[in-house]
């Protein structure tokens, strides 16, 4: 299978960097390409939202504040380049061009996404490069097991809901674009996603076994969006 993989920066930075599971990540993922095509875009995390205050005490800009979370998540994919050693692609790809001409110059090698461009999150990122791609399946990776009916962190009573349609996830999406908004969803992502059809898996993506399911085509613990 083709897969873009979107590591929410809430799992690989939840307040410090978790060294531990990068390294289990790069494992996994080192594994994984032996037998599917594995793209990765990581978040920015608790690195990216310190910058965002500091960022907001200097501008109002709400670009250059997104440009702070764009280096922020570059950041955190360096890391996890660098824990890939030999089975990543070196570079961090800035658009949609440069990932698909990276596809080519690094064959069977990690590439590993951050933030491309102002105005959206990099959930984005990991649709845009689906649909350029063609990916099978855009797989989120987030720190909770499904998109529910209300937040789960303010509502003790949300109902997962297993699975959804492409237009359903809209409901879900964030209604308006700032800088480090923390929702399930980002509005241009949903758009994309009910627009294109991309077929997305979203799961609790600190738990790599669960992931692992979902490559082997096993029952999997998550929202089916689209599938
Ligand atoms: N309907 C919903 N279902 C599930 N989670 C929701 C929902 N609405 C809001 N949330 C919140 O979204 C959070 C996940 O988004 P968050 O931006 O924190 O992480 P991420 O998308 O994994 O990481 P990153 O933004 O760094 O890529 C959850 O912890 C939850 O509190
Ligand atoms: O393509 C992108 C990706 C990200 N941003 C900004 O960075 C932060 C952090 O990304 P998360 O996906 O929320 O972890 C995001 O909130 C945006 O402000 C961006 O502008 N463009």
């Amino acid at each position: 299978m083709k897969i873009v993989l979107k590591i929410g920066g809430s799992i690989l930075m939840p307040n410090e960097v978790d060294v531990n599971f990068i390294k289990k990540l790069a494992t996994k993922l080192t594994q994984w390409i032996k037998k599917h095509e594995i793209a990765v875009v990581i978040g920015g995390g608790a690195l990216s939202r310190e910058f965002d205050k500091i960022g907001r005490r200097i501008t109002k800009d709400e670009d250059f504040l997104d440009l702070l979370g764009i280096y922020a998540s570059r950041l955190n994919a360096a890391l996890l380049i660098a824990a890939l050693e030999n089975s990543a692609c070196p570079v961090i790809p800035r658009s949609e061009v440069e990932f698909l001409d990276l596809v080519l110059k690094y064959q069977q090698k990690v590439i590993v996404c951050g933030g491309f461009r102002p105005g959206q999150r990099t959930d984005a990122v990991a649709v845009e490069i689906a649909k350029v791609w063609n990916a099978d399946f855009v797989i989120k990776g987030t720190n909770v097991d499904y998109v529910y009916d209300k937040d789960p962190k303010k509502n003790k009573n949300a109902k997962p809901i297993k699975e959804m349609s492409f237009d359903d996830l809209q409901k879900y999406a964030d209604q308006t674009h700032k800088a480090n908004q923390s929702t399930i969803m980002d509005l241009k992502s949903a758009e994309m996603i009910a627009n294109e059809h991309i077929r997305v898996a979203v799961l609790n993506g600190k738990n790599l076994e669960n992931i692992e399911k979902f490559l082997n085509r096993q029952e999997f613990k998550g929202t089916r969006i689209g599938f």
